[in-house]
């Protein structure tokens, strides 16, 4: 897949790039919504023996337009939307660097330059897309504003349990640690990124070493808890347990920030600095103060336990992602 970034106004002439099926939105998360959209300009393109495209803007709309900084924090930061992304199989993806100028082209500019500039032969997007300044352009208008240069096809809402599929209702699930059911909605388990750096170096000494993790992106991350997951290290997936919260059989919560650590089953490497991925499975229970430090280790013994018989019943397939 090529990555074209753009940046408002962009110099792309028409002829440079092939005639392609663009499918539009913001994508964040990549879910089951999303891939009905994706793969709908994938086998359009496939029917019309063209390229297929996908377009996605960076940051969000409505954190550049200060309307809400809900979407600060993602499900998948801009490298994770661009590997699901390709994954489906498209030719090209366009990043567009969303900013108040571009925000400020009307819907028949933002057709002109991004769409038929682009040398766009069919558009596809779901039924509430919205495009132009203050978002004036909908799939009701876009026939009018294609100058019968391209043609389109509008998703239907996807639903799921009587509820729309949609990022609002991911980021509420993971807010909740109600991270089993994402598959559901996401058609995978959920997954972050991040570095492991140095903790207070507790961990060994309680006979549970920990792989005290910074997040790379600004990623939404589930309630403070213990967590079944699994975390990839160079190339493997492991069995863990994890632990994010601010310790409080340590620590006056108030004074520390939150510390996201996992304990890998079977694991004894040096690990720190390495970049890792941790793909949430599920919810064990919440973070507690212990009185004193043998109850707590007898606890993480038994949510290690919990970890693994959970883990156990999930399969590996390629379908979760486990690649
Ligand atoms: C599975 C698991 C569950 C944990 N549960 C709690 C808990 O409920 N309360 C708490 O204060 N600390 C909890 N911890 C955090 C430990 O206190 C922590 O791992 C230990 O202090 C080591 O920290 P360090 O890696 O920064 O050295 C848990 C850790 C793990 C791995
Ligand atoms: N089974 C394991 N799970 C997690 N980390 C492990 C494991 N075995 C060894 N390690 C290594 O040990 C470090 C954790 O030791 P710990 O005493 O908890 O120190 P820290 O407080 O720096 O995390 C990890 O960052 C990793 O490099």
């Amino acid at each position: 897949m090529k990555i074209i970034e753009l940046k408002h106004p962009h110099s792309i002439n028409q002829q440079d790039l092939p005639p392609i099926v663009l499918a539009l939105g913001y994508f964040d998360g990549v879910h089951l919504g999303h891939q009905k959209v994706i793969k709908t300009a994938k086998a359009k393109a496939e029917e019309l023996g063209i390229n297929s495209a996908v377009m996605t803007f960076y940051p969000h709309p409505s954190v550049v337009l200060r309307k809400s900084n809900a979407h600060a924090a993602c499900i998948t930061s801009i490298k994770d939307k661009a590997e699901e992304i390709e994954k489906i199989g498209i030719d090209y993806l366009f990043i567009v660097d969303f900013t108040p100028s571009f925000a400020e082209l009307l819907p028949q500019q933002f057709v002109d330059q991004y769409i038929i500039g682009l040398h766009g032969k069919h558009v596809v997007a779901g039924f509430d897309y919205t495009y132009g300044r203050l978002g004036k352009g909908t799939m009701e208008t876009l026939p009018f504003h294609s100058r019968e240069m391209f043609t389109q096809t509008v998703v239907e809402k996807v639903v799921e349990n009587n509820e729309k599929i949609s990022s609002t209702l991911i980021r509420e699930l993971i807010l909740n640690g109600d991270i089993d059911t994402l598959p559901t909605y996401l058609g995978r388990f959920y997954k972050t990124k991040g570095i492991v750096v140095h903790g207070e170096k507790r961990g060994r000494t309680i006979g549970f070493p920990t792989a005290n993790i910074e997040h790379i992106d600004e990623y939404i991350l589930p309630s403070t808890g213990v967590y079944a997951v699994y975390i990839r290290v160079s190339g493997s997936w492991y069995k863990g347990v994890l632990n994010i919260g601010y310790k409080p059989t340590f620590h006056d919560p108030s004074t520390v920030k939150l510390s996201v650590e996992v304990h890998i089953i079977d694991f004894s490497d040096s690990i720190y600095d390495q970049e890792v991925q941790v793909m949430w499975i599920k919810r064990i229970r919440s973070e507690q103060k212990f009185n004193s430090i043998d109850e707590l280790i007898a606890q993480i013994q038994r949510d290690k336990e919990a970890a693994i018989r959970h883990l156990e019943t999930i399969k590996r397939d390629k379908n979760l992602h486990f690649v």
